[in-house]
């Protein structure tokens, strides 16, 4: 039998920096709810997460440094939505955002969640906000509470 590794969903004593982008306001504030809400339920205490909003999704990597240099929290979620509008402006942003997020996971001793919502309609967004898709905070929260369980055991 193969030893196997990995994290249970037990979130008590853990301490978690979530960085939110404000655009889409709508859907980022149902993330940031979903995030705490699955925290809280998962043992964590509300005392014990921080929200740092920062203005579009952009500059959610360079919040989620920050959060992570602060060497307070055992995880950093980042949440936020991109909605393609007209242009090719959506690429970039989208890009830029995972490719920091990702970049910063890969350095930093503690786990980095990419909760970012890329959609091509309002609808698909909202939809994964906490509709009938689920909602993209609670997923990214569960996983940060796994990850942080695993990184302890590794
Ligand atoms: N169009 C969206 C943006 N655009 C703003 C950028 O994220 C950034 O704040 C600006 O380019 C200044 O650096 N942001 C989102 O989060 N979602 C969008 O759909
Ligand atoms: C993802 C975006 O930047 C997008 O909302 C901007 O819309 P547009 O491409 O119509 O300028």
């Amino acid at each position: 039998m193969p030893h196997v590794l990995e994290g249970d969903l037990n979130g008590a004593g853990h301490k978690y920096g979530i960085v939110v982008s404000r655009f889409n306001d709508f859907i980022t504030g149902r993330l940031v709810d979903g995030a705490v809400d699955c925290l809280v339920r998962h043992g964590v205490q509300d005392g014990d997460i921080d929200v740092v909003r920062v203005p579009g999704a952009f500059e959610i990597p360079m919040g989620a440094r920050k959060l992570v240099a602060r060497n307070k929290y055992d995880a950093v979620l980042c949440l936020g939505a991109v909605i393609r509008g007209g242009t090719p402006h959506f690429e970039f942003v989208a890009g830029e955002a995972s490719k920091g997020v990702g970049a910063l996971a890969l350095e930093a001793a503690i786990p980095v969640l990419f909760g970012v919502l890329t959609t091509n309609t309002i609808e698909q967004a909202v939809e994964r906000a906490g509709v009938k898709s689920g909602n993209k905070g609670w997923e990214t929260a569960m996983a940060a509470i796994e990850m942080v369980n695993l990184y302890r055991q590794m």
